[in-house]
């Protein structure tokens, strides 16, 4: 079931290198939240501490609090792979396991996590991912082949399968749009549209269309100079931001003057 992220006072470094600071937002569960800004504003940095992803950098950390269902993801003893299982992701270019099959690329992360299962349970996790991203019909004939065979739009929802089947509450995206034509971009919107029912989704986005199109609420992020540390600027409905932002510096972002 989707569910809302709290976020208070988070900052986040790389070793030294304060990248982002003094984040504060609510995500609502069950909407879908762009993060917009110039590169290196810190979204993705942003998007990653929001599954514990970020920690896996060496010296990287991340201070704050993000509460997910009434859990902070950095409490101690908060072990980071049920976070990972709770939070899924998905990345800028389709990354299927390339010596799996596509029904094996789909379990993958399920047998991870839950060990070994029946043939008839694997089988209807499979289909139902693989419906669930838009898929099945197009590779339900050929699942014992390589999920590597399929276009570029075709692995990257499988990679929103193999997402999807361990159940997450939360489904981060990032840029998953930007190595797909337009025919498969609007495709995985369409997806998105779909899953915000079941999932709360937080989408990167360099494309501005794209964030008025598929978002619920949209957060603008920028630098005040470079080597400075990415902040939020505003967090609004994307239909405000959009049409009447609150802070100038995100009109100027939006209306192409910068970034
Ligand atoms: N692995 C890393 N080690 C050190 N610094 C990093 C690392 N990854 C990112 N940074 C720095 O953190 C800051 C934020 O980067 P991040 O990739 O989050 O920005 P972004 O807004 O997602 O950019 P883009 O839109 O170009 O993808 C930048 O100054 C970047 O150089």
């Amino acid at each position: 079931m989707a569910k809302s992220i709290d976020v208070s006072d988070v900052n986040i470094y790389y070793g030294d290198f304060l990248a982002v600071q003094g984040v504060n937002m609510t995500i609502r569960a069950g909407a879908v939240t762009a993060f917009i800004g110039p590169s290196g504003c810190g979204k993705s940095t942003f998007l990653r501490s929001l599954n514990r992803m970020h920690e896996v950098i060496p010296g990287a950390r991340v201070e704050g609090k993000i509460v997910v269902d009434g859990q902070d993801l950095y409490e101690p003893g908060v072990d980071p792979v049920a976070v990972r299982r709770q939070v899924g992701m998905v990345f800028q270019r389709p990354n299927p396991f390339p010596t799996m099959s596509i029904y094996d690329n789909v379990i993958a992360g399920l047998k991870l996590n839950v060990g070994r299962m029946k043939k008839s349970e694997s089988d209807a996790v499979v289909e139902k991912s693989l419906r669930g991203a838009n898929l099945w019909n197009e590779v339900k004939d050929r699942l014992n082949k390589p999920g590597m065979g399929l276009s570029g739009g075709q692995q990257q929802r499988l990679c929103i399968a193999r997402a999807i089947a361990v159940e997450p509450q939360v489904l981060l995206m990032d840029e998953p749009c930007s190595a797909l034509d337009p025919i498969s971009t609007s495709a995985i919107e369409d997806l998105i549209h779909e899953l915000k029912n079941d999932y709360t989704i937080v989408i990167v986005t360099h494309n501005m269309q794209q964030a008025a199109r598929v978002s619920d609420d949209t957060g603008f992020f920028n630098l005040k100079a470079t080597g400075e540390p990415g902040h939020l600027v505003e967090f609004n409905p994307t239909k405000k931001m959009f049409a009447n932002p609150d802070d100038p510096a995100t009109e100027a972002y939006i209306s192409g003057r910068f970034g």
